[in-house]
């Protein structure tokens, strides 16, 4: 699903209004209608409630005029809508002042809120309310909020009233997600026509709730035309890059994957990595290991072939390696390069020079981004596709700066890892973005808080290594082993709880994604369209 930020939206808004002669008032009738059906199911939802009175806190602008407008069929529906103006009237223009002069017409309350003391006295309305619905800024928001607003923003939460925001939580920056100031936390936002980046990307993801994209008459044209800031990866999206076994498949038909990873200390890693590889699909299976752990691999993982290498004295692997792992590549589809490797000096050298001689598609992790990164010119100058898949401080690394201005711009900094690597990137954490050198951004929906736990990042990069072994392109790989790796994390934190999820879990549950998915059955999605 298409999601933009809130000039790319104003400019959807300008083609339909100006382009296509539809009238603006026709969208934020339909964007109201929306608001105030979205307030109903949610009333039909708690058959106990007999509460009819909702609080709608409306801005001066086209959210605010939105917010009129769900009042008027509130009003036809039954309930008994309540206005909070924070703004003076004649400050209300346009489509929203139309609206605004028909609730007056229809004697729908309306109080006009110009202090901190008008704000006290709505407390009092508000408590008995079924629903307050949110309309004070949507994508006109604008620096800081300050004043009033931000005071009747801080009012609707500490109300325990479900909120239903209109098009993006009040106080949300629709382009980043950040908190202006102060923010409406949601239990559900209709959002118009398409998702803002805001809501999809944290902390505004948190604030919104559920997110309900409501069809407000946009020209279909418009929005399938449309260059959006990234998409949202959805389930059938990710179902069509597998494609069907064949009736005759035999394990050369799936790919053979090459993993290097592990060190003493770190065979866990190493483990970890190569049996998500096999948990998803991949032919044949074989683990380069430091050969003094070579006996211990063997023990730990059934289903994988090992293949000994030489070693460092602090076991790990050497640069005498590099011949014989070089050689055993070219036998292979994919590789998977990273996990557990160690800093260690010498095997820092190896890793540098597999990478820029490896000759199949690979996908690098860890120790491997972390030797890279102050070799960064390895990257941009591979002939073979390549997927890396740093953390914010492996990202930070690779790109001289710190975690935290990493995290600070998510978008930014996937973005720049592309274009300055030449490979395809994958930021990990909550939303895991995927950049593809042409421009493209993929965020990744699944996942949940307990998979920050040591080792499910080697699960995610053996996943990836598989679906690159089958053949699907790099932004394919690293979009579905994304997707499927929180899938499991979800259906783990479903079934144990997020606290107690270690990474063998989510091994345990990729059966269970996979299943989900070839059934296509169950819905994963946070998002109704
Ligand atoms: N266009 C269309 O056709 C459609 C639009 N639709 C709806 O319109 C919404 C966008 O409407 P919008 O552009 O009027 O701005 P909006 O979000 O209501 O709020 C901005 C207002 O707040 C003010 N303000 C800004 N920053 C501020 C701050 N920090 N602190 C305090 N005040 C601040 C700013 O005032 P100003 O500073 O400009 O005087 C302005 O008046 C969109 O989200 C969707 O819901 C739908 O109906 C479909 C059709
Ligand atoms: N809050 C979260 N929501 C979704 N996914 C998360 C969250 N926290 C961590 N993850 C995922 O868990 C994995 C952690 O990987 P990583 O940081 O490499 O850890 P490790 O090195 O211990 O394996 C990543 O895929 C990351 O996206
Ligand atoms: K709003």
């Amino acid at each position: 699903m298409k999601v933009v930020s809130p000039s790319t939206m104003r400019e959807l808004d300008r083609k339909a209004i100006e382009d296509m002669n539809v009238p603006g008032i026709v969208l934020m009738e339909n964007a109201g209608r929306e608001v105030a059906l979205a307030v109903k199911r949610l009333w039909d939802e708690d058959p106990l409630k007999k509460k009819r009175k909702v609080v709608l806190f409306c801005g001066k602008g086209n959210n605010g005029g939105d917010g009129f407008v769900a009042a008027r069929h509130l009003a036809n529906m039954g309930f008994e809508p309540i206005i909070f103006l924070v703004a003076e009237p004649e400050a209300i223009k346009g489509d929203a002042a139309i609206n605004y002069h028909i609730i007056l017409n229809m004697d729908i309350s309306v109080i006009i809120i110009e202090s901190g003391e008008d704000l006290d006295k709505a407390r009092e309305h508000c408590g008995d309310a079924a629903a307050i619905v949110d309309a004070l800024f949507g994508t006109g928001l604008r620096g800081e909020v300050q004043g009033t607003g931000r005071q009747a923003i801080e009012l609707i939460n500490s109300l325990d009233v479900p909120v239903v925001a209109v098009d993006i939580p009040s106080g949300i920056s629709g382009e980043t997600g950040k908190v202006l100031g102060a923010a409406v936390r949601a239990r559900e936002t209709v959002t118009m026509a398409l998702p803002k980046m805001g809501m999809v990307l944290y902390p505004g993801a948190a604030y919104a709730g559920k997110i309900i994209v409501a069809d407000i008459g946009m020209p279909s044209s418009i929005l399938k035309s449309v260059k959006a800031e990234a998409e949202l990866l959805e389930k059938d999206q990710v179902a069509g890059l597998f494609k069907p076994y064949p009736p005759d498949a035999h394990k050369g038909t799936f790919g053979r994957v090459f993993i290097l990873a592990g060190s003493a200390g770190m065979t866990g890693a190493a483990a970890l990595c190569s049996l998500a590889a096999a948990r998803s699909g991949a032919g044949l299976v074989t683990l380069g290991t430091p050969e003094s752990l070579n006996d211990i691999m063997e023990a730990k993982i059934t289903e994988v072939m090992t293949l000994a290498l030489p070693e460092t004295p602090q076991r790990s692997f050497s640069i005498k390696a590099l011949g014989k792992a070089l050689e055993f590549s070219s036998q292979c589809d994919a590789a998977a390069i990273g996990p557990g490797l160690s800093r260690q000096d010498e095997t820092r050298d190896f890793i540098r020079q597999f990478v820029a001689a490896c000759p199949v598609p690979m996908v690098i992790d860890a120790d491997g981004l972390n030797a890279l990164a102050e070799k960064p010119e390895i990257l941009a100058g591979l002939k073979v596709p390549a997927i890396i898949t740093p953390h914010p401080g492996e990202m930070a690394r690779l790109l001289s700066t710190d975690a935290g201005a990493v995290q600070e711009d998510r978008v930014g900094a996937v973005r720049e890892a592309t274009k300055r690597f030449k490979c395809t990137a994958l930021l990990k954490g909550a939303r895991t973005m995927i950049a593809a050198p042409e421009g493209s951004l993929w965020i990744n929906p699944t996942g949940n808080p307990g998979m920050a736990t040591g080792g499910s990042g080697d699960v995610l990069t053996g996943i990836i290594a598989a679906f690159l072994a089958r053949g699907m392109e790099p932004w394919e790989a690293a979009a579905a082993g994304a997707y499927i790796h929180g899938l499991a994390g979800d259906l783990a934190a479903a079934a144990k709880g997020e606290i107690s999820l270690i990474a063998s879990d989510l091994l345990d549950f990729l059966p269970e994604a996979f299943s989900k998915f070839e059934a296509r059955s169950s819905n994963t999605q946070p998002i109704d369209g």
